[in-house]
């Protein structure tokens, strides 16, 4: 069997030498899939993120990336990466076409001009989500679903295996969240895998084909999508408060 796309044993994480941010985390991803993160503010989730991303480096545990280290796939260009939109500097001068041709950075080199088929690869990746229009517009002039469109097509301008998307739903309209779902669900199709968090548990069965619930900065279960999201679960999740006192966002069949 191949490796596992993503591979987190028993990681254990903290900022500065604090308290841990996440604790003896462990879940695994395949490959075609993709796994929707589900947890309350605070649980955990951008912490795991960082840590695949090597932005934070585990006290304890371990992270593999398609059998490789984070290292080994950061320098391979496997990795793929939309923050948190809070976590962007949106004042920086950059225009959308420069924040995507970021994405085929790892291919240029730095101090190389992107080839014929680096533009090409920008251009994809801005139609496909619908941004060519805003290529040459200041990304600090963007609307927030803008903002995020435009940072999904750097994650698909760098061609990634796994794509590790922060809350891309976060404020979205609805045609926005289609677009990121149609694009996710076509990049899983073609061999990709994806770990998405996000705060709408009610299209987690739509897309998602697995499941990881995040509780207290640790992975409380990770499984596929209808056999994870149980009451039960999910009460456990979110100690027993919302969502489960507001069944209408509780996918049908686990209510
Ligand atoms: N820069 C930081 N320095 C210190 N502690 C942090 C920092 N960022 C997050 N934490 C702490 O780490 C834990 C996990 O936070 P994290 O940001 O990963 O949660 P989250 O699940 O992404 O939350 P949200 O849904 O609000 O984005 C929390 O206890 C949080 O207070």
């Amino acid at each position: 069997m191949s490796a596992p796309a993503l591979d987190v044993q028993d990681v254990s994480v903290a900022y500065g030498g604090g308290r841990l941010a996440l604790r003896r985390a462990t879940l695994s991803l395949q490959p075609g899939r993709i796994c929707g993160l589900v947890g309350m503010n605070g649980a955990g989730k951008s912490t795991l993120f960082k840590t695949v991303m090597g932005f934070l480096p585990p006290l304890a545990g371990q992270v593999q990336v398609f059998g490789h280290t984070v290292r080994h796939a950061q320098k391979a260009g496997w990795i793929a990466y939309v923050p948190q939109a809070e976590a962007v500097d949106w004042d920086f001068p950059v225009s959308v076409r420069d924040v995507v041709t970021m994405g085929r950075q790892g291919r240029m080199g730095l101090l190389r001009r992107p080839t014929a088929a680096d533009r090409a690869a920008v251009q994809d990746a801005l139609d496909r989500v619908a941004m060519s229009d805003f290529a040459g517009r200041q990304i600090g002039e963007l609307s927030g679903g803008q903002r995020k469109r435009a940072f999904l097509a750097r994650a698909l301008a760098q061609d990634a295996r796994l794509l590790l998307l922060d809350e891309p739903f976060g404020g979205v309209d609805v045609g926005t969240s289609e677009t990121i779902t149609d694009l996710l669900v076509d990049l899983a199709a073609g061999g990709r895998s994806v770990l998405v968090s996000t705060h709408d548990l009610g299209t987690l069965e739509t897309f998602c084909d697995d499941v990881a619930l995040i509780a207290d900065r640790t992975v409380l279960t990770v499984g596929p999508t209808a056999q994870t999201l149980t009451a039960p679960n999910l009460a456990r999740t979110f100690g027993g408060r919302s969502p489960l006192h507001d069944p209408a966002r509780i996918p049908q069949e686990v209510r």
